[in-house]
């Protein structure tokens, strides 16, 4: 590779995110180069006019930096030699939110460029329904979501290839959307001609009710097995929909058999999903399956600093670790504290700090803390494993029985005030080392079996919710 653009990529990469650098500089490499121009080659056009607004001034400065004289830049389309457009950066006056140079000549960080937009105007792009707002950029990386964002990421860049179907599961609120419409928008962003659709699974039903209803179901299938890229959020909604088992489970063949790519999320393994036709779990199961944790602490706090970020605001360490320690797990419901500290800071024209942020929080911890009663903790552990609160007050030993007791047993511990004999006593009289022993065996089970970790949360979202 060119020397000259070698080292403007190794200082580029010191001065933006990683997952920036790796979308937009990795595709691109030079072709020609004379005294006063370098000409790179980028994927495609839309690239092309992403990177000149958000990059083009940062490639300008740091050649200038390098070369120590201006050069002027000039973009090739890919494979499109004959035909290559090649534009002179003229003044440089791009109005995108590039980076700012200082008198020493150093160069600020540019801000992360605008998520890649749907081309409206493009009909292949038209009903792709993707959210401009949920990009790779904007998705912070942390232990419980390394896979799936690394598997999403490997779908983007290579769609249909490795991955088909990917399914992802996680519970309530932990990013399944974001990364859905992320692999849509980088996707989009490479190949401008592939048609790429979001779509929820109720939307998917809704459409095809209506279908049938206008006998219009030709041009259903139209608006599906043409496309290169479904994603469908929230597959479980079409348990026990027959109608739309079938028609989906056609929609997935048809786009299967064409090398299409498929991708769903689900808040439950395939597995575990009730009233779901064996031949289209067995799909889903035949791909890969990558799943979403909750968060830890620390990837709680980075959501809250870059969610912060997006709303021009800082948070100072304290209370980004107190609201963190407060919401358990859903980022969603995180989300929303946040915003509902920035708006009362913002209404009562005070700063955000400890005092304000204990302040929102209070009200919103007493109504929570009231859900995680033993009785309640006992009654939402046997309604989500279809068993009897006498069931787990009992001395039944079955798996099935003793799984769900240990669980409530150990939420009881973790999420109450209650002494171990307490708890001990509201499960049917059972001992204190009982309940050790419990709590113990489900917490070290947490750690490697994320399925029934996924439980766990599922029951502590219902609790918190
Ligand atoms: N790792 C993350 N980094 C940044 N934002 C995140 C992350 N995970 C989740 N979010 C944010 O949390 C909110 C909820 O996420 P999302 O809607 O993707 O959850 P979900 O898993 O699809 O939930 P549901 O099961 O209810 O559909 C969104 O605003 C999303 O941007």
């Amino acid at each position: 590779m060119d020397v000259l653009w070698k080292n403007c990529l190794d200082l580029i990469e010191q001065k933006i995110l990683p997952e920036n650098f790796n979308t937009w500089f990795t595709p691109v490499y030079p072709c020609a180069k004379n005294e006063n121009t370098l000409t790179l080659v980028v994927p495609n056009r839309f690239f092309e006019r992403c990177l000149r607004e958000n990059y083009l001034e940062l490639i300008h400065e740091t050649l200038e930096h390098i070369a120590d004289k201006k050069l002027e830049v000039c973009f090739q389309v890919n494979g499109n030699a004959s035909k290559a457009e090649t534009h002179s950066n003229g003044n440089g006056a791009h109005p995108g939110n590039g980076s700012t140079a200082k008198g020493n000549g150093h160069v600020e960080p540019v801000a992360e460029p605008a998520a890649p937009r749907v081309e409206v105007g493009d009909p292949a792009n038209r009903e792709s329904f993707l959210n401009p707002k949920y990009a790779f950029n904007s998705f912070v990386i942390g232990p419980n979501n390394q896979f799936a964002h690394a598997a999403c990421q490997a779908v983007a860049q290579n769609p249909a290839h490795n991955y088909n179907p990917l399914f992802l599961y996680g519970a309530v609120g932990l990013g399944k959307t974001h990364l859905l419409h992320a692999i849509g928008n980088q996707i989009t962003a490479h190949n401008p001609n592939l048609r790429v659709r979001y779509i929820s699974a109720e939307r998917f039903t809704v459409d095809l009710i209506e279908s049938i209803k206008r006998d219009k179901m030709a041009q259903f299938r139209e608006r599906y097995r043409p496309l290169d890229v479904l994603l469908v959020d929230d597959i479980q909604f079409i348990a026990g929909k027959e109608r739309t088992q079938e028609e989906f489970f056609y929609t997935f063949n048809s786009l299967y058999e064409y090398h299409k790519q498929i991708v769903v999320s689900s808040d439950r393994y395939p597995k575990d999903m009730k009233n779901i036709e064996e031949r289209l779990r067995s799909r889903f199961e035949s791909g890969l399956i990558a799943d979403i944790m909750p968060p830890d602490l620390e990837t709680k706090m980075a959501i809250l600093y870059k969610k912060a970020d997006l709303h021009e605001k800082n948070i100072s360490q304290d209370v980004a670790m107190f609201l963190a320690n407060n919401i358990k797990s859903n980022i969603r419901e995180l989300e929303g504290v946040l915003l509902r500290v920035i708006a009362y800071a913002s209404f009562t024209r005070r700063n955000i700090d400890m005092t304000l942020a204990k302040e929102v929080l209070k009200d919103f911890t007493v109504d929570k803390n009231k859900n995680f009663s033993i009785a309640n903790i006992q009654k939402t552990v046997a309604q989500y494993f279809h068993i009897k609160v006498s069931d787990l007050k009992s001395k039944k030993r079955s798996r099935d029985i003793s799984i769900p007791r240990q669980i409530a047993m150990y939420i009881c511990r973790e999420y109450t005030q209650a002494s171990l004999p307490e708890i001990g006593k509201h499960f049917g009289g059972k001992d204190h080392t009982t309940v050790i022993f419990s709590h113990r065996k489900i917490s070290g089970i947490v750690k490697e079996n994320s399925e029934l970790n996924g439980s766990i949360q599922q029951v502590l979202n219902i609790l918190e919710s």
